[in-house]
């Protein structure tokens, strides 16, 4: 087990007592969660970040579980000191709906016939993933998520969430995703498909019972998939045109290269971990994924207030970065702060899983507090200029605060009530908040550097500014110790 790693861990399960309500109408019951989380949630519950697993993925993200010889899927980012520190942060992930991995899917028991589902389980979209997960992340009590991040369906996932839930994140990251899936993206999905479809247990998706499932069609339907997984160069360099277990070909039409036996070892592995309903239900969600509204994505996008880090991978032909660059110009388009990065791999699409240098240095760039959004305190107490200041003095007490800015009847910032000016008020015998308060206050906006304000409060001698934004309406304040902390 590696030093940095989380260790053992174990996967939880949330139940959701309310139905569930699709995108298609439909609705589902008694709906399971299965996830898992690594690292403590601190006190303000403000320090979680939500990973978003991709189609075949599952809630174990990182650490062991006892006894596996593997670690979770995104073991090389996740752990102390690594991009998703779980020092710093608490990290949560979850098997999506429609998963077969703890998560509610078409191989869970319907309550309504005490059956798996098979087929009977609805049509799900990402939309309906993102739903469970935000009903996942109340339970917590976590109104502000640090980010969101996921690579392929988890980079999905990842823009559904800066759409549905365009409060709930400070910062996202979709990897090596689409806005909307292609024709291309489709395709492929459809052959997996009609590869289960085809096989003998196959059995309208009732072969749960029999025992005998459709393991070769879901076999080849990954074969397929693990292809688009690749890149031409690694292949070349894993495999070339070597023969497998043989010194010549056999011309016997058995199997005869090394490429062959990888794919049929990655087939055979997958169908042990894996249900073909829900390769299906899945893979549907996929192909129904598409952003854009009058088929525009800037319309798409209008809504986000997140920080956006998108990143690509060079070598992926399966979600090109084409796809990346057009979100990067819808995002771009609604003025939403967007950074972009490509992975340099010859692995192709699954480099996300495994270029481990590239992918900690991007997220952890990315993820540093670096402006007033990342740390500034969001809310906060207000008070108007007309109050006495016993009445001030009071608001200060119960909510803990030394500085309290003073907003007119529009919610704009017209000065700043602080413990200091409570000293003079005491000194002088002044009652009237508005006859002590300062008015010449200083203050910032969300996407000020940190290091400016930190500039700022060393020359002015203050330790607080409200942060305000176009309309110099008040959004929230930022202090020394949010400061102090961030580099604690
Ligand atoms: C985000 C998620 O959803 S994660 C879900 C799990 N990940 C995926 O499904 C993505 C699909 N890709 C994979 O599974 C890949 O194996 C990864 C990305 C996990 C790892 O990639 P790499 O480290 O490059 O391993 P690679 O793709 O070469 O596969 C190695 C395996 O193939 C086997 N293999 C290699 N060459 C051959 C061959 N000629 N014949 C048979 N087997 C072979 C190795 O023995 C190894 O076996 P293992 O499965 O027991 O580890
Ligand atoms: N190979 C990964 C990524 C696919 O997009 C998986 O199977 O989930």
């Amino acid at each position: 087990m590696k030093s940095e790693s989380v260790g053992v861990v174990k996967t939880k399960y949330f139940n959701i007592k309310e139905p569930i309500k699709l995108e298609s109408g439909k609705s589902l019951d008694n709906v399971t969660v299965a996830y898992e989380t690594y690292g403590v949630l601190n006190k303000d519950k403000n320090n979680a970040i939500l990973i978003c697993h991709a189609l075949t993925g599952d809630a174990h993200a990182a650490g062991w579980h006892e006894g596996d010889k593997k670690p979770g899927w995104w073991e090389i980012i996740i752990g102390p000191g690594k991009a998703l520190d779980t020092d710093k942060y608490f990290i949560i992930c979850s098997n999506v709906l429609g998963g077969c991995k703890g998560t509610t899917g078409p191989n869970s028991i319907n309550p309504k016939t005490g059956k798996q589902y098979g087929l009977d389980f609805p049509v799900i979209t990402i939309k309906d993933m993102v739903d469970v997960q935000k009903l996942l992340i109340d339970s917590f009590g976590i109104s502000n998520l640090v980010a969101v991040i996921g690579g392929s369906m988890g980079g999905m996932q990842v823009l559904q969430w800066i759409i549905s839930y365009p409060k709930m994140m400070k910062k996202a990251i979709p990897i090596a995703t689409t806005a909307r899936s292609s024709p291309q993206q489709i395709a492929f999905n459809e052959v997996g498909r009609q590869s289960i479809y085809s096989d003998l247990n196959w059995a309208g998706g009732n072969y749960y019972e029999s025992g005998k499932t459709p393991k070769n069609g879901l076999s080849v339907a990954r074969m397929v998939a693990h292809i688009t997984y690749l890149s031409e160069e690694s292949m070349y360099l894993k495999f070339g045109r070597d023969l497998q277990d043989k010194d010549e070909i056999s011309y016997d039409l058995s199997l005869d290269f090394q490429v062959e036996s990888y794919l049929h070892h990655q087939g055979e592995s997958f169908v042990k971990r894996f249900d073909a309903n829900s390769y299906i239900f899945i893979t549907k969600a996929v192909d129904l994924f598409d952003l854009s509204v009058n088929n525009s994505l800037i319309d798409g996008f209008k809504n986000v207030e997140s920080k956006v880090g998108i990143i690509s991978v060079d070598s992926d032909w399966l979600y090109p970065t084409e796809q990346s660059t057009d979100i990067l110009t819808a995002l771009n388009a609604n003025d939403v702060e967007v950074s972009f990065s490509q992975i340099k791999s010859n692995y192709g699409h699954d480099a996300f899983l495994l270029e481990k240098g590239q992918l900690n240095y991007i997220i952890s760039q990315f993820l540093s507090e670096n402006i007033v959004a990342d740390l500034m305190k969001r809310g906060g107490p207000t008070i108007k200029e007309d109050v006495n200041v016993k009445q001030a003095a009071k608001l200060m007490l119960d909510t803990h605060v030394t500085h309290i800015p003073v907003v007119d009847d529009e919610k704009k910032l017209i000065g700043i009530f602080t413990s200091w000016d409570l000293s003079k008020s005491i000194a002088t015998n002044c009652e009237n908040l508005k006859d002590i308060m300062t008015t010449s206050v200083k203050y910032c906006h969300a996407d000020d550097p940190i290091e400016e304000i930190a500039r700022m409060m060393n020359k002015y001698h203050i330790s607080a500014l409200p942060v305000v934004d176009d309309d110099f309406e008040v959004q929230g304040i930022i202090t020394t110790d949010q400061i102090s902390n961030m580099f604690s």
